[in-house]
């Protein structure tokens, strides 16, 4: 049993509560002081001894509590940790691993327990890196690094005690196709509207402005539109322009998790809801957005039963928890996004019509990067100068080649992709003028697929050339083998060996 003791601050009270439950041979196995609470843990206390210890002078409240929040934080921080897709290590000021999340263990290819108290330059090949890191003040600029044979890119946040002693960082290592995406996850988020959705041809002005009279409405939004077009930052916008705007917003991808898990986010679980729970259950981020908005990217990929369990609460506003038995009530705006043709699905029967229905109240229509060439530039600069200073490096520009080579190109990975081939431009020019060669960009120009069948012999080099061009072109978003062969379904070593073959990554 866990109880907190709300007590006027007066010196030694706590003791003298502890004192009440010595006398009675109350075995305590758990205190944290924070005042004007005392929280504790004994296996079982009865109706007297909670009257004892509110008759101690200066106790005013004596309640039961969930969990002694030292332990609720920490499981919470394990959570957080977990949630985490990238890999992320903290470590000591000598460079030693403190804690690893599970995505840091797995990146390491070692066991956690061979991973923590182990030197950081010992997982990285990289005999100077303790001392690299007291030497920049613990803040490294962000490099390129190899952890178990991939790469990465390093981020490094530095960690001070209150004293200002630096008492060591913490490390995210960020899949270099992906680092421009944080990067700007990092810098629009905490601004918010309309504003930083950069792009002044018409069609985007138009957007703006249906998006910015549809925010006002309190109705669920599906936005549409191709991978990396930026639905996420406009469902971020809608709610930064809403009545919403000061109460949390939330996303969740719901490609990215396995049924169980996306449905526990979404709608939490109850205490003792399956093994390894959290013993008070957890909150999903409906509940934790009471007021808010919830983000479902990917909606198009939620299994038939989330489905249901979705359209029951937008029809509503009610759900229970994984486990639960308690209807759960919250107020909380739906705003979904696929890049897929819903109306196509709910036909084929992969999509609920009701639930269609549900969540097209409103829609918006993102378009493709290459629909609206005039915004490639301003686009191009504006990742350009934020790569800059994420990298440290000097302000750079763009040579004329370059910006004629990316106006030419196809775009098939939108914004996204534009951001990445923009991120590894600065992080691998050796000069301030960024050129057409250091962009990181397919030879062919123009949409990929039409000319698929010009000038083919056989079927055999027709196959060859389609997978060389389709490899070339995942290659930049998915710039290692292990990735690439993770994203096609295949094995490290097929992948390894058709690169070589069509010399594609190759120095
Ligand atoms: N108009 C814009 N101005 C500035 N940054 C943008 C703009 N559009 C997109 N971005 C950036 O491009 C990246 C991709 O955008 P976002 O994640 O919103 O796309 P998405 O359409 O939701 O992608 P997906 O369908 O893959 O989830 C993000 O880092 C985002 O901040």
């Amino acid at each position: 049993m866990r109880i907190v003791v709300f007590f006027e601050d007066r010196v030694g009270i706590a003791q003298e509560l502890l004192a009440v439950l010595s006398s009675r041979d109350v075995n305590v196995t758990g205190v944290e002081v924070e005042p004007p609470h005392i929280y504790i843990e004994a296996p079982a206390l009865d109706e007297s001894a909670f009257a004892r210890l509110r008759r101690v002078q200066g106790v005013r409240s004596v309640e039961v509590v969930d969990m002694l929040p030292g332990v609720q934080r920490r499981l919470y921080l394990q959570a957080l940790l977990a949630s985490q897709a990238d890999p992320v290590f903290a470590i000591d000021a000598m460079g030693m691993v403190v804690i690893a999340n599970g995505a840091a263990v797995t990146a390491s290819g070692r066991t956690e327990a061979t991973v923590l108290g182990v030197s950081m330059g010992e997982l990285l090949g990289d005999a100077d890196f303790a001392k690299r890191l007291v030497v920049e003040g613990y803040h490294l600029p962000v490099r390129e690094i190899e952890l178990n044979g991939e790469s990465f890119m390093l981020e490094t946040l530095p960690l001070h005690e209150s004293s200002g002693r630096a008492a060591g960082a913490v490390l995210t290592l960020h899949a270099p196709s992906r680092m421009g995406e944080r990067l700007s996850a990092l810098q629009n988020y905490g601004a918010g509207g309309f504003d930083t959705i950069v792009g002044t041809s018409p069609e985007i002005e138009q957007l703006k402005q249906r998006a910015a009279r549809m925010a006002l409405v309190d109705a669920p939004l599906l936005i549409t539109g191709e991978t990396g077009t930026g639905k996420e930052l406009l469902a971020h916008a809608c709610h930064a322009g809403s009545n919403r705007s000061t109460q949390p917003f939330f996303a969740l991808n719901c490609a990215a998790l396995p049924e169980s898990l996306a449905e526990s986010e979404l709608f939490g679980y109850a205490p003792g809801a399956f093994t390894g729970a959290l013993r008070g259950g957890k909150p999903g981020l409906l509940e934790l957005a009471d007021g808010g908005t919830v983000f479902l990217d990917e909606v198009g990929e939620m299994s038939p039963y989330l489905q249901a369990k979705l359209l029951r609460f937008l029809n509503d506003g009610s759900f229970r928890r994984v486990g639960g038995d308690r209807e759960l009530k919250v107020n909380v705006r739906v705003i979904s996004a696929t890049h897929r043709p819903l109306e196509d699905m709910v036909a084929a029967g992969h999509f609920r019509q009701d639930l269609l229905f549900r969540l097209n109240v409103l829609n918006l229509h993102m378009p493709a990067l290459r629909e609206r060439p005039g915004d490639i530039l301003p686009l191009a600069q504006l990742f350009l100068a934020r790569a800059c200073a994420q990298a440290a490096r000097p302000a750079m520009r763009l040579a004329q080649d370059a910006c004629a080579a990316l106006l030419a190109n196809a775009w098939a990975g939108n914004i996204r992709q534009l951001q990445n081939v923009i991120f590894r431009a600065v992080t691998m020019a050796e000069r301030t003028i960024i050129t057409a060669d250091d962009l990181e960009l397919a030879q062919s120009h123009g949409s990929p697929d039409t000319s698929v069948d010009a000038g083919v012999d056989t079927l055999e080099s027709a196959v060859a050339d389609f997978e060389r061009r389709l490899l070339q072109r995942l290659y930049q978003e998915f710039p290692s083998t292990r990735r690439l062969a993770k994203r096609l379904g295949t094995s490290h070593t097929a992948i390894a060996a058709r690169l070589k073959r069509y010399g594609i990554g190759q120095p």
